[in-house]
């Protein structure tokens, strides 16, 4: 599998937008690892860690919550050397190495700086980043979310003739695809066929040349095409485009994330009834966390990405938890905290 870096453990870097489907493909994958001893490093927006909470309280059998690291502090493409490198060293340092490195980036995440930290001399002789995945929301680019503002792209070219993003979102997608080696569409469940052609023709524009395109629903992908890319992502950066050389100026300021915390919910429904309320009114992107609800034992999950709110029970709260409600917002900056928390405590939406 490692063909071009014998003895080098390989490592996938699945990046792709707020709620694209990063976490369903990565847990696919791992309910389908066959053996495979896969170590997860996991970074999220926002200081709640669910991704990994969800990962973990799948009880997938080969995934120990050893194999799970998470990296909250911050965004991984900017934290590389501190947080980044002693993980991924520790991983390796271990008595019993994994077979294979999946790392989550968060949605907001630029995979180039991150691919860039395995030519590091602690890591390069050890690991080789076996391929950049990108996940793609099919519905969300169908629905315009990733588009220029076409008014102000022509303004810019008319200026000076170049372009320069006026969308944060159009410039994420535009980084993420660039730098992959495999992309795939996610969501085609909701997908209308003639939009598919659109979404991929979106893809190809920004994809470089060559890039195998997938399609996937719920990030059902089998791990032999996932996997064993063998792309050896560190020797090629100069052909994965970037805006941003370095990271300090990249696009994070042009985002927001909080977490809200409510008390004991009556219903599942009524949450998901304010939450589809609130994304209709805000410019919310993502919101997601867990809640307590009256009368259950069981811990509830709750995950809006775009329109839709998804919620389900997916395990008991330990007796050493907190029951208790908590959801991580993410929007565009500027998002109206009051607002916002008014709408998820069932106070009347106005839109923002
Ligand atoms: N209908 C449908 N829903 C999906 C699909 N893939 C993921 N979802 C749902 O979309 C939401 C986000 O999916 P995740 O896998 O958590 O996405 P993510 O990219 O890990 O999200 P972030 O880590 O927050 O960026 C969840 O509610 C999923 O159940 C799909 O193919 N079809």
């Amino acid at each position: 599998m490692t063909a071009h870096n014998p003895g080098k453990i390989p490592a996938t870097v699945v990046t792709g937008f707020l709620g694209s489907g990063k976490t369903s493909t990565i847990r696919h994958l791992l309910e389908h690892a066959n053996g495979r001893r896969i170590a997860l490093i996991i970074n999220e927006f926002g200081d709640l860690g669910v991704d990994g909470e969800i990962l973990k309280g799948c009880g997938i059998e080969s995934c120990g919550e050893d194999d799970v690291v998470e990296l909250a502090n911050g965004c991984l493409c900017c934290t590389v050397a501190d947080d980044f490198l002693p993980t991924i060293s520790a991983l390796l340092d271990r008595a019993l190495p994994p077979d294979h490195i999946v790392i989550e980036t968060s949605g907001l995440a630029l995979p180039k700086p991150l691919v860039k930290a395995f030519g590091w001399p602690e890591v390069r002789t050890r690991v080789t980043v076996d391929g950049v995945v990108a996940l793609v929301d099919g519905p969300a680019v169908a629905a315009g979310l990733f588009a220029e503002d076409p008014e102000a792209v022509q303004a810019q070219r008319e200026a000076d003739g170049s372009l320069d993003h006026d969308s944060p979102l159009a410039e994420l997608f535009e980084e993420q695809i660039g730098c992959a080696d495999l992309v795939v569409v996610n969501k085609t469940d909701l997908l209308a066929p003639e939009d598919l052609a659109a979404v991929e023709a979106a893809i190809r524009q920004e994809a470089r040349p060559g890039v195998r395109l997938l399609h996937a629903a719920h990030g059902r992908l089998d791990p032999d095409v996932l996997l064993g890319l063998s792309a050896a992502a560190e020797d090629d950066l100069d052909s994965r485009r970037s805006h941003h050389e370095g990271a300090d100026d990249h696009d994070h300021d042009d985002f927001e994330s909080f977490a809200v915390e409510l008390p004991e919910i009556a219903a599942p429904a009524e949450l998901a009834r304010r939450v589809a309320a609130l994304v209709e009114a805000q410019a919310v992107l993502r919101v997601k966390g867990f809640a307590a609800v009256a009368g259950r034992d069981m811990r509830l999950v709750l995950q809006a990405a775009g329109p839709r709110v998804q919620h389900y029970f997916d395990r008991d709260w330990r007796p050493d938890e907190v029951r208790r409600t908590r959801l991580v917002v993410i929007g565009l900056k500027g998002l109206d905290r009051a607002a916002v928390e008014a709408a998820l405590m069932g106070e009347a939406v106005v839109a923002g």
